[in-house]
C-alpha cells in the first residue's frame, strides 16, 4: 500500500535542513495576535506564508476579515487560503492551521531569544510558535515540496486555510468559514487540523475532541489615577484588593470551580466512558515531565485525563494594570483588569456559562460592600467539540501513524481549544480529524516552547503519508 511513500520519506530526510531553515524564518516573525503593536508582524507573517505557498505552485489568496470587534481601529489579519491541485479524480482534503502565536519575551524567563529558533544538542528546536502552530503549518508546505522534489504525484487536492487570530479567539473566522463552506471549501471531502499535542513523548495520537474556552475580564476601578500608598493607603478603597478577592473566589486549590450551577451543566460520566481511560498510554510520569513538577491535582491517570478532557477547568491568567516589574513600587493601581477563562465541555452551552459567571462575580463583588466599580465581560468564547473517530479520515491517519512511527496511535481528546473545529464540521458537514505533530513536553504557550526535530521531520512524513492513505480509503461518507 502507498508504495511511493519510500521515495517521499527519503526526500523529506534529504530536505530536513531546508525545512528547519523554513521554520527558522517563520519563528523570526513575532506574529503575536494578542498584541496590537505586533499586528503588522502578524500581517507580515501571513504575507510570508502566502509567498511560500505561491512559490510552491499553489493558488493563494489573502482574504480580509474586516475590523477587529471591540478594537475597530485595528484590521484583523487576513486569512490565507490556498488550493494545491484540482484533479476531479482525486479526493480533496481541507487543512487548517494558524500563523499567529502567543506573546513571548526573553524577560518572561526564556532561556533563549523566543523569536530566534535555537536548536540544542538533543535536537530540541526552541522558539515561539515552533510547535503551536508554525511547525505543523509548514509541515503541509514541506510535504508539497518533498513530493515535487521526489517526483512523487501528490495524492490529493489540498485546500488550505491558515488564520492569524487563533490565539485571540479566531475573531472573524466563523463568518468566513460559513460563507465559504459551499464555495471555496465546497470540494472538501474531509478536514484535517494539526494543532495539538501527543499525550506523552513517544506515542502518537489521533484526537477526536477538544474543550471549549470562554474568556472573561473583570475590571475594577475607583480612584481617578494611580496613588501613593503612603499618602492614600488606609484612606481609599483599593481596586486591586477587590479584584484579588473576586479572583480568589472563583476556584479552589484543587481546581474545583466555585460557581454554583456550573457543574450541573456537565454531561454525566457513563460506565462505558470510564473504561476508555484505562487503555490510554499515559502515566503520571508523563504528566510530571511536561508539568516540570509533581504538583498535580490528582495522584492517578484516570482522574488526570478526565480533569483535562471531560471536566471544565477555570484558570486565572493575569492582571492588567497591576505592578508586575521587579522591585518594590509602592503604588495603588487605580484600575486593574483581571483575566480568567473556563475550559468548557459537553454539554455546557456558552450562554449558560456566561450567565452563571456574571451572576456569581456580581454577587461576590456586592458581598465586598466596595465603593469601587466592577465590570465583568466576556472577551471571546469558542465551543467544545467531540466527534466520532469511526471514519475513513481517522482510519487513513491511523495507517499513516503506523507506517511512520511503527505503532497504533491512541485515540485522545484534548484539553485545549481550537474554536473553528466545530465550525468546519458544521459548515462543511465533513469529518474533522486532529493529527498532532508535537509532544507533551513542547510547552506551547509557555516559556521555552519547542518542537523536537524528530517530531517535525517525522511529522512532515506523517502528514504526507496521511494524504496517501486518504487517497486509498474507500469512500463511505
Ligand atoms: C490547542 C491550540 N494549539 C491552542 O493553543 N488553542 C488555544 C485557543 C485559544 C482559546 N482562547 C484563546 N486561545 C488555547 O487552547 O488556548
Ligand atoms: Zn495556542
Ligand atoms: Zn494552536
Amino acid at each position: 500500500m502507498a508504495p511511493q511513500l519510500d521515495g517521499y520519506f527519503k526526500q523529506v530526510d534529504t530536505l530536513s535542513s531546508h525545512f528547519i531553515e523554513r521554520l527558522r524564518k517563520a519563528v523570526a516573525i513575532p506574529s503575536i495576535s494578542a498584541d496590537e503593536e505586533r499586528r503588522p508582524d502578524v500581517v507580515r507573517m501571513g504575507a510570508w506564508l502566502a509567498d511560500e505557498l505561491t512559490a510552491l505552485g499553489a493558488q493563494v489568496e489573502q482574504r480580509p476579515l474586516g475590523r477587529q470587534p471591540g478594537k475597530e481601529h485595528l484590521d484583523l489579519p487576513p486569512v490565507v487560503i490556498a488550493r494545491y491541485g484540482s484533479d476531479k479524480n482525486k479526493r480533496t482534503i481541507l487543512v487548517y492551521g494558524h500563523y499567529d502565536v502567543q506573546p513571548a519575551g526573553k524577560e518572561d524567563g526564556w532561556a533563549t531569544e523566543p523569536f530566534d529558533l535555537t536548536i540544542d544538542d538533543k535536537g530540541r528546536m526552541y522558539g515561539r510558535g515552533s510547535t503551536d502552530d508554525k511547525g505543523p503549518v509548514l509541515g503541509w508546505l514541506n510535504a508539497i515540496e518533498a513530493h515535487q522534489k521526489a517526483g512523487v504525484d501528490f495524492p490529493v487536492n489540498l485546500l488550505m486555510c491558515f488564520e492569524g487570530m487563533e490565539e485571540y479567539g479566531s475573531e472573524g473566522l466563523d463568518d468566513f468559514i460559513n460563507a465559504e463552506a459551499k464555495k471555496y471549501f465546497a470540494d472538501a471531502d474531509a478536514v484535517c487540523i494539526s494543532d495539538n499535542y501527543w499525550l506523552g513523548t513517544e506515542k502518537p495520537c489521533l484526537t477526536y475532541g477538544l474543550r471549549g474556552c470562554s474568556y472573561y475580564s473583570v475590571e475594577l476601578s475607583g480612584p481617578g489615577q494611580d496613588l501613593h500608598s503612603g499618602v492614600f493607603g488606609g484612606t481609599a478603597q483599593e481596586p486591586m484588593t477587590d479584584l484579588v478577592r473576586i479572583l480568589g473566589s472563583l476556584v479552589d486549590t484543587d481546581g474545583k470551580i466555585q460557581i454554583p450551577g456550573l457543574a450541573e451543566l456537565v454531561a454525566p460520566l457513563t460506565e462505558e466512558e470510564k473504561s476508555l481511560y484505562d487503555n490510554i498510554s499515559f502515566t503520571m510520569d508523563n504528566l510530571y515531565e511536561s508539568l516540570g513538577s509533581q504538583t498535580s491535582i490528582y495522584p492517578d491517570k484516570e482522574n488526570t485525563l478526565m480533569g483535562r478532557w471531560r471536566f471544565p477547568s477555570l484558570s486565572v491568567h493575569g492582571v492588567e494594570g497591576a505592578f508586575s516589574q521587579p522591585g518594590a513600587k509602592t503604588v495603588i493601581p487605580a484600575k486593574v483588569i483581571g483575566k480568567f477563562s473556563i475550559r468548557t465541555v459537553p454539554n455546557m452551552e456558552p450562554e449558560d456559562v456566561d450567565r452563571l459567571v456574571f451572576k456569581y462575580v456580581d454577587e461576590q463583588f456586592k458581598k465586598l460592600g466596595s465603593k469601587n466599580t466592577m465590570k465583568c465581560t466576556l472577551q471571546h468564547s469558542g465551543k467544545w467539540w467531540v466527534a466520532s473517530p469511526k471514519h475513513w479520515n481517522f482510519s487513513a491517519a491511523g495507517k499513516a501513524v503506523e507506517r511512520v512511527w511503527g505503532v497504533k496511535p491512541d485515540l485522545t481528546r484534548e484539553g485545549g481549544s481550537i474554536p473553528v473545529t466545530l465550525t468546519f464540521e458544521q459548515a462543511t458537514g465533513k469529518n474533522v480529524l486532529l493529527l498532532p505533530m508535537g509532544s507533551s513536553t513542547d510547552a506551547a504557550h509557555s516559556i521555552n516552547e519547542k518542537l523536537d526535530k524528530r517530531n517535525y521531520i517525522e511529522g512532515i512524513k506523517l502528514l504526507g503519508a496521511y494524504l496517501h492513505y486518504v487517497a486509498e480509503e474507500p469512500m463511505t461518507s
